[in-house]
């Protein structure tokens, strides 16, 4: 049986594919030789503030990257000025290394490029674009900063080792010590991907709205009561994922549009998908129809525990729970989640948020400014 590997940062997993699915069966101290996980207290606040550059670049696109994560890339001179930083902005576009050596170059500065920071270990493949390992070759940058390794087991042997074959000094960012927070957050960037690429299944965030009683059931006559900016929000996070989850009980009280429409920017990115749990398997057909008008491709889901798998055979590398205190309570009993963001209405509409992460502390939430800051 073929054995494909992953990298996650230190550890090589590897891992066969079993009738049940994806089996883990060990996991190998990986990191190339020469290739520094960089631990030190010695990150220059340079590296640091670019790094913070290229996750802001990143998170800017986030959800519009899929099935690619969201990434970012900045280029610094050898004083640690910032030159240009870089995001991946979709699929099958140039790479946030390309872009940021575009910027470089129409700006006439690529000479100075010294040092690249990466949210994301270059790639070494040619898939839709080209190798930046070797674009990167192709600039004057001697130094590699990455924010994380690149979990993609069609990516073996990753830009890091090739730059450093080729005499660059790489350094790839530690979990733990005075990079842990950066590092968290480049890992937040990559975490619905990661997720997929490790289990063929979505990341799952629940989004749950609570009135200052507790209760998630609108006032008569409407279907929301959180603030606008709460709204929004939802709106934000919806066009982020590749698909909502909702269920029998949330269509008969709401009949909920749950598409994207507070959201100017990226009018194009929207979820694909419509997960509808019901156990009965019966959801009105107008309903049905009304929903594939907003562009929803509709799967009816009879058996919650096969949930991640239908999504995952449909490509959705992230999807957001958007359901009534019945089904949450099931995923809840079930850890079919990986973050939960709770929204606590308040009268004077300065709502409150909350944010658990089930297992980590990478969360793509965290790529939220307004929830950056949001702890448990
Ligand atoms: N504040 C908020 O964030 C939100 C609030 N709401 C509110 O919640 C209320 C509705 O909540 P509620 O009545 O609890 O309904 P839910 O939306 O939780 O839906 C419950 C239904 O889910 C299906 N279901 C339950 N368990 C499973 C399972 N294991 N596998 C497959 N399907 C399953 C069943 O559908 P079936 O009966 O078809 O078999 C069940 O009746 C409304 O008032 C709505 O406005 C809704 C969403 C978000
Ligand atoms: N009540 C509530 C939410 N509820 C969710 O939003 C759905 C309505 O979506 P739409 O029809 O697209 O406007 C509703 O059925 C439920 O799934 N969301 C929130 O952000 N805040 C709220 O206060």
């Amino acid at each position: 049986m073929a054995l494909p590997s992953i990298r996650e940062g230190r550890w090589m997993v590897l891992r066969a594919l079993s009738p049940s699915g994806w089996m883990e069966y060990c996991v190998l101290d990986a990191l190339p030789q020469g290739v520094t996980p960089h631990s030190g207290p010695d990150m220059p606040a340079a590296i640091a503030h670019a790094f913070r550059a290229a996750v802001d670049e990143a998170a800017r696109h986030v959800g519009a990257t899929a099935p690619n994560p969201p990434v970012g890339c900045a280029l610094l001179d050898a004083a640690g000025t910032i030159l240009a930083v870089g995001g991946h902005h979709r699929a099958g576009t140039p790479h946030a290394e390309i872009q940021a050596i575009s910027q470089c170059r129409e700006r006439g500065l690529l000479d100075r490029a010294h040092t690249a920071v990466v949210t994301l270990e270059p790639c070494n493949h040619t898939g839709r674009t080209g190798p930046c390992s070797q674009a990167l070759l192709a600039t004057p940058v001697r130094d590699v900063w990455i924010g994380v390794r690149d979990p993609n087991p069609h990516v073996e042997g990753g830009g890091a080792d090739h730059l450093r074959q080729h005499g660059r000094h790489v350094h790839v960012l530690h979990p733990t010590g005075p990079q842990a927070e950066i590092q968290s957050m480049c890992r937040s960037l990559l975490a619905p991907f990661a997720h997929f690429m490790r289990t063929g299944q979505p990341w799952i965030t629940v989004k749950q709205a609570l009135d200052a009683t507790g209760s998630m059931v609108p006032p008569a006559g409407r279907t929301t009561f959180t603030s606008a900016a709460s709204l929004d929000l939802a709106h934000r996070l919806r066009r982020a994922t590749d698909a909502v989850i909702t269920a029998g009980g949330t269509i008969r009280a709401d009949r909920p549009g749950l598409n994207v429409r507070r959201v100017a920017d990226h009018p194009d990115r929207a979820p694909r998908v419509l997960a509808i749990c019901t156990r009965t398997g019966e959801v009105d057909e107008a309903y049905l129809q009304a929903a594939r008008a907003r562009g929803f491709a509709v799967q009816v889901c009879t058996d919650i525990n096969a949930l991640p798998d239908m999504l995952g055979m449909a490509g959705v590398t992230w999807a957001m729970v958007e359901a009534g205190p019945r089904l949450l309570a099931e995923i809840e009993a079930r850890g079919l989640w990986h973050d939960w963001l709770t929204i606590t209405a308040r009268p004077d509409a300065t709502d409150r948020y909350s944010i658990r992460v089930r297992t980590g502390d990478a969360t793509p939430l965290r790529l939220f400014p307004e929830l950056a800051a949001v702890k448990e």
